[in-house]
């Protein structure tokens, strides 16, 4: 999968290479991430290839926005009537992307080379779900496993490579990090084209500047659960089955929380203290948290690195002078216009 990303994330700086004929270049980053993005996610989760992965991944982003118009009733009585014609919409865009996923998983069950499919995502669900099937007969329905891939797939770009676009937000802002993570790539990772993925472990600052971007930019910008019975908390009683959302843009920058420099960039907050010296030790929560606290991660902390290491041995970001300063929460939390970067080869 490590090698996945290295292929995929090399291909756009070839891509920028290539567009550069001046000294530097004006470029969307985020589109530029989330396209890459993108491409790794359909490979590792579907093994697919870029033309079915490109139909997927368009169907999903449109499906995200359209949702995004109707959802924001969710929990509320009659509220998919609000606004019936993006709900239908919605509907409509998902039964496609329901479609092609079932035509995957379908080719993929009657192909008589399972072991060519063997180490992407749904190779694994498949091979996992035989052998249940085999033992119990408690395996996924096919539903189920459209259902398991959609998660995946949204579960795992649209977060990632935001977390990777604000980070270059950042750091176009804060040169002197910028070349202080240069500097520790240089000393621990050595020769990128040869990259040896067991060294990024020790990226120690490029996890704090990690970390700190996913502190002040959380892609998830709130978790939801449901009461399972009344609760109290302090003089407010919750009633059982009340949906609450846990704003955690509004947490991660509370200065009751993380001091008066709550709003400030400051990845050494987590030189000595995962948790960012926060003072609740349920302040800090880009994952969520408990039993269904986010399980891709591991892949995210790969990835996240991968793409830096790469990207930051090459270039040099600076803040384009159009660039305008909107955060803006669709489902994730996302640049209202884009983020244009001025990208300088090293
Ligand atoms: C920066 C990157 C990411 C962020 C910020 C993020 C954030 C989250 C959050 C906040 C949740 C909800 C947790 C809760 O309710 O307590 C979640 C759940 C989940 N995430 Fe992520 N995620 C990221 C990357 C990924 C990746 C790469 C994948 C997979 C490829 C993934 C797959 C999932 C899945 C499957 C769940 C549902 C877990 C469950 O309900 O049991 N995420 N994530």
């Amino acid at each position: 999968m490590a090698s996945m990303m290295v292929d995929s994330t090399k291909k756009m700086i070839n891509r920028w290479n290539f567009q550069i004929n001046s000294d530097h270049l004006e470029l969307d980053i985020e589109s530029e991430i989330v396209a890459s993005a993108g491409e790794i996610i359909a490979r590792a989760s579907f093994g697919m290839d870029d033309e079915n992965g490109k139909i997927v991944f368009d169907q999903l982003r449109t499906l995200q926005m359209t949702l995004f118009k109707t959802n924001r009733y969710v929990g509320v009585p009659f509220g998919k009537f609000f606004n019936l014609k993006k709900t239908l919409e919605a509907k409509k865009i998902g039964e496609e992307v329901d479609k092609l996923l079932l035509s995957i998983i379908e080719s993929r069950m009657n192909s008589n080379d399972k072991k060519q499919h063997e180490q992407d995502l749904l190779g694994h669900l498949l091979k996992e779900n035989n052998e249940i099937d085999g033992q119990t007969n408690k395996a996924l329905t096919k539903k189920e496993l459209v259902d398991e891939c959609k998660t995946f797939f949204f579960g795992g770009y649209e977060t990632t490579s935001l977390s990777i676009t604000w980070t270059l937000l950042l750091l176009a802002l804060h040169q002197d990090w910028q070349n202080q993570l240069r500097d520790e790539i240089k000393q621990v990772v050595g020769n990128i084209e040869e990259l040896d993925i067991n060294l990024l472990a020790d990226l120690k600052k490029m996890k704090w500047v990690m970390n700190e971007a996913l502190r002040l930019y959380p892609p998830s910008p709130n978790v939801q659960r449901q009461t399972m019975e009344d609760i109290q908390v302090d003089n407010v009683k919750v009633p059982k089955g009340t949906n609450i959302w846990i704003d955690v843009v509004a947490m991660h920058h509370d200065v009751t929380l993380w001091g008066n420099d709550a709003n400030k960039f400051k990845p050494e907050r987590f030189m000595n203290d995962a948790n960012g010296e926060c003072k609740h030790k349920m302040g800090y929560l880009p994952f969520g948290f408990g039993g269904r606290a986010c399980v891709g991660r591991n892949l995210t902390f790969m990835e996240y690195k991968i793409v830096l290491t790469l990207l930051l041995s090459k270039f040099r970001f600076k803040l384009s002078p159009s660039y305008y300063h909107s955060p803006t929460i669709m489902l994730s939390l996302r640049p209202s216009y884009g983020l244009p970067l001025i990208v300088q080869p090293l």
